[in-house]
Parts: C-alpha cells; structure tokens; sequence
C-alpha cells in the first residue's frame, strides 16, 4: 500500500504560496485556483500564462528570490524552482513552521503529493502511483477519462437535489431502493443523450413508486 493517505481539502480563500514561477508551478497553480485558493507566487521571473494570470489579478506575484519567513501565512506551500538548494531551504523552512509541503523536484522532502486528476462537476477521481511513475498517473487518468464523461456533471447535480426530500420522505429501507433505482444506468444514460427532462421524470417517477 502506497505511504500516501488520499484527502480532499477545502482550499476556499486559504492561502497556498508557490516558490517559482515556471510551467510546474503553472500547472500546480492552475489547478489551485480552479478550486478557489488564495495563491501567492514567489518568483523572480514568471512564464508568460502565469503573468497573465498575475495581470487578471487571479493570483498574487512577489518579484523576487525566495528569502526566510515567505511561508508564514501559507498553509500549504509548492516549492517549483529548478535549484535543489531554493527548494530543499522552502521544504526545511515549511517543517519549521509546520506548514504542508509539496518539493517538485523531490518526493522525498514532500509532506503531500498532487494525484493526476478528473473532474465532471461533483465527481473527482484522482490517481496516484506515490511518485513512482507520474506519467502512468496520467495514462491510467487519460483511460478513466473514456469512462466518464460530461453527463456525470448533470448527473450527480440531479441526484443530489433529491438527497435532503428522500431523507426526509422516506423510511431507510425504501432510500435504498430509491438510490439503486436511480442509479442503475437508464438516468445517466438518458442525460448522456441530452434527455434532461426525461431523466428527470425517471427519478421522479421512482420517487413517487415509493411513497407510502
Ligand atoms: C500527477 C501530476 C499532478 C500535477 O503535477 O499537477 C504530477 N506530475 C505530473 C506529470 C509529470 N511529472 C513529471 C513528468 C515527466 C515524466 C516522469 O518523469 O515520469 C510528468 C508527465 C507529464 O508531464 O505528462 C516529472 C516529475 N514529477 C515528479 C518528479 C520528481 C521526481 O520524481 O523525483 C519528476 C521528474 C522531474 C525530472 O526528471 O527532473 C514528482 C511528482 N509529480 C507528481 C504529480 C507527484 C507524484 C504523482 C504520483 O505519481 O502519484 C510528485 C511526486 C510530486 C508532485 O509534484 O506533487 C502531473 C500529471 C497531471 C496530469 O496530466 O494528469
Ligand atoms: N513535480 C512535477 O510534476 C515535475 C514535473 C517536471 C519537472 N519537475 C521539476 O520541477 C522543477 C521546476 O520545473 P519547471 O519546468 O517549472 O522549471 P522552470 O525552469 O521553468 O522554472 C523555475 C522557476 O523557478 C524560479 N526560481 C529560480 N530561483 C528561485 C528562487 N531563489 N526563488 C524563487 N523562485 C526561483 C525561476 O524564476 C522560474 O520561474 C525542476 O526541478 C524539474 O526537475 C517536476
């Protein structure tokens, strides 16, 4: 079993800083803001998307050299330069600080590590190989990804909407008909096709079969 405890975090408005300004940290920081954290980039020079993305105003750019102390309000930190010494000093400094830790250039030296991930609205998958070959965390992802498309989002949006009325309508035994009624296959396929309405009277009519 791999030594990495998987975990999904609510990163909204918590502050991430990430040291250096190339395309790993574009690719970190990219997703980071996708899930709304507040991303603070150390760097002396950035590639031209993440400038745009200082020039947005979607993140926060510090020109200039990692120095002691930058971690202090971070509560996540990516080390992403291209000098092992800048990012072995981030890694000793976050641990000093007891801030998590991401080192690009050194598994060893991280505190987490970043999956290779798939996201269809609600539905994440994320696939790690603990480091051992990131490419096939790609590949296996890139494999997933046939299985799972765009509907998933529609999908899990209409079954949730109908969590908290059969929670409350429902004795337990008759939930668990509803949701392996409405998870058999025939709702996710009609929304597959672009048969919203019609999924939707599906899980409403499964619903209403089992009211008392
Ligand atoms: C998943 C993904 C997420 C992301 O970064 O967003 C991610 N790396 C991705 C791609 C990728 N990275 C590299 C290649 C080139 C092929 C190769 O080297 O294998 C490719 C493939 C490509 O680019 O297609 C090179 C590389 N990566 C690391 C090292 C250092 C080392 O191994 O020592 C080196 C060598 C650098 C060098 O040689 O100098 C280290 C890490 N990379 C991780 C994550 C963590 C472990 C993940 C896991 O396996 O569980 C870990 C430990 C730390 C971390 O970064 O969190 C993202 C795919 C996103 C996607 O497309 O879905
Ligand atoms: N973890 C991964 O997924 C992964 C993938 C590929 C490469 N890598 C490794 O990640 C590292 C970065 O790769 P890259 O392609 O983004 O490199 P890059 O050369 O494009 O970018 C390095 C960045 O670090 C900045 N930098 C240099 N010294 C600094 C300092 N003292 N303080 C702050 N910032 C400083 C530079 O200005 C630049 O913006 C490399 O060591 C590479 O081996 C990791």
């Amino acid at each position: 079993m791999s030594q990495y405890y998987p975990v999904f975090m609510d990163l909204k408005e918590k502050e991430v800083l990430v040291v250096g300004g190339g395309a790993v940290a574009e690719r970190k920081i990219v997703t980071l803001l996708a899930h709304s954290a507040r991303v603070r980039v150390v760097a002396p020079a950035l590639i031209p998307p993440l400038l745009s993305l200082v020039r947005e105003g979607k993140c926060l750019w510090e020109q200039k050299e990692y120095a002691d102390g930058d971690v202090r309000d971070a509560l996540l930190v990516f080390s992403c330069t291209d000098k092992e010494e800048v990012n072995a000093r981030v890694a000793a400094d976050a641990r000093a600080m007891a801030r998590w830790v991401n080192v690009a250039d050194d598994p060893d030296k991280c505190g987490f590590i970043v999956p290779s991930i798939l996201e269809r609205g609600d539905l994440t998958i994320a696939v790690s190989t603990a480091g051992s070959s990131p490419l096939v965390a790609r590949q296996i992802r890139a494999e997933i990804e046939q299985s799972y498309g765009e509907e998933m989002a529609e999908y899990l949006a209409l079954l949730k909407k109908w969590r908290v009325e059969v929670k409350r309508s429902l004795p337990p035994e008759k939930r668990a008909e509803f949701w392996a009624g409405v998870t058999d296959g025939k709702v996710r396929n009609l929304i597959e096709q672009g048969q919203v309405k019609l999924a939707e009277g599906v899980v409403e009519q499964c619903f209403r079969s089992l009211l008392v």
